[in-house]
């Protein structure tokens, strides 16, 4: 019932590409065969490459912190790395180096777009469409942004494209060759190659900040409680017998499951999911929602509600083991209905294995250097991220 997001909005026109992009896009019929064409494109990858490519990043990434050689540092930039390299070896058959400026490139644009469109300068425009007669510098830079980011994904788009085989089991390449099959909807849009930039550029900013928050938060919580990680790793290294993981042992690895559950739980990364619109009278726990109200749906204070989570604010992996009293059907950290997060089954893989890559061959601990723990409260903004910290990666015996 409540499915457009607020995109009437001029900025947000603007930030979407004139309302073709899934996140912000309205509720209609191009809307929808957009939504089913992208769903299909990552339904199919997650059955064909996404785990091989993931194993890929999990590795790299080992590697990466096998070269710091236990020394104090603050991971974030490496998980964003690791994370974007997901999605742009789906998207455009690329990975990255975190010190490649074309990568550097990509994400200060997609940053900054997302800062600069939540900026409240930005939403006074939105509130008082006059403001946009006089000059804004605001404004004005969200444009040449919006300009850039859409110049480096032609690009990319456009190489991909000119290379001979176009792979139906990457995202772009089953999105491009879709387009023909899926081209026109039941009233007649037409899906264009303007869709798959647009999709290109959801997958991009839904896929990497999200992902990366939840690996940072992660190690954030576990320097806390150092006993969750030895228990993560003792059955890791009991039950796989030195192996690496499959995204299908996940039934045989009830303690790392309880790990990642309650850190969805604790830290949904994207807190207020995102505005929905309702589009028809409603009404939610018996209050009458009139049609067009929007609504921000408030996951963490889902996550967080006394009245169905024993000690909501405590970090208890155990409360999802058997007999701990709490059930992962209450959890929402993807959202709900027609807008529920397009990348769920992929982040569930990511966070699956990273999680038991860095956990199996990494101790975590706190560097001598830092007097204190991490900090937990949080850093408010459209993705929920952890103040910074450093931390040792000891490697495993
Ligand atoms: C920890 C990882 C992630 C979390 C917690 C998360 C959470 C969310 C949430 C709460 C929403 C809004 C849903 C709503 O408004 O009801 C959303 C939307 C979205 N997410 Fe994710 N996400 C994650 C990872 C990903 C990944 C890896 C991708 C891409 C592969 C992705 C792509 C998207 C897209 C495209 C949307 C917009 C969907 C729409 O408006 O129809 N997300 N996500």
């Amino acid at each position: 019932m409540y499915h457009d997001s607020d995109s009437t909005l001029e900025t947000g026109n603007i930030v979407s590409g004139g309302g073709r992009n899934i996140s912000l896009g309205d509720y209609t019929e191009e809307w929808r065969a957009h939504r089913r064409l992208v769903h299909s494109a990552l339904h199919r990858c997650c059955q064909q490459s996404l785990h091989g490519v993931i194993e890929r990043q999990a590795l790299h990434l080992r590697k990466v912190l096998m070269d710091y050689q236990e020394t104090a540092v603050d991971l974030s930039e490496d998980f964003t790395v690791a994370a974007s390299n997901v999605i742009t070896t789906l998207a455009f058959g690329k990975e990255y180096d975190k010190t490649t400026p074309e990568l550097q490139e990509l994400h200060s644009c997609l940053n900054d777009i997302v800062a600069l469109w939540g900026s409240s300068w930005i939403s006074a425009l939105d509130s008082f469409p006059l403001l946009r007669k006089m000059p804004n510098p605001v404004f004005a830079r969200l444009l040449k942004e919006v300009a850039r980011r859409d110049a480096i994904i032609k690009q990319h788009l456009n190489n991909y494209k000119s290379q001979n085989k176009i792979n139906e089991d990457a995202i772009t390449g089953f999105l491009l060759q879709g387009l023909d099959k899926h081209q026109s909807t039941e009233h007649g849009e037409l899906l264009t190659d303007v869709h798959v930039h647009m999709a290109t550029v959801d997958l991009l900013i839904g896929g990497t900040e999200t992902t990366a928050a939840w690996l940072n938060w992660t190690v954030a919580f576990l320097l806390h409680r150092p006993e969750v990680q030895a228990n993560v790793y003792e059955e890791l290294r009991t039950v796989l017998e030195g192996r690496y993981p499959k995204y299908s042992d996940r039934h045989r690895l009830p303690v790392l499951s309880s790990l990642i559950n309650e850190m969805l739980r604790l830290r949904p990364v994207a807190p207020l999911a995102i505005p929905h619109r309702a589009i028809r009278d409603s009404s939610i726990a018996g209050y009458f929602i009139p049609k067009n109200t929007v609504i921000i749906p408030n996951l963490f204070g889902a996550h967080h509600d006394p009245a169905v989570w024993s000690e909501p604010y405590s970090f208890k992996p155990e409360r999802f083991l058997e007999g701990g009293g709490s059930s992962t059907r209450l959890l929402m950290p993807f959202g709900g209905g027609a807008r529920l997060c397009l990348g769920e089954t992929v982040a569930k893989i990511e966070l699956f294995l990273f999680t038991a890559y860095l956990l199996r061959d990494f101790q975590f601990v706190l560097p001598q250097s830092e007097g204190s723990l991490p900090d937990l409260r949080g850093v408010a903004s459209v993705v929920l991220k952890v103040k910074a910290y450093k931390v040792v990666a000891r490697p495993r015996p």
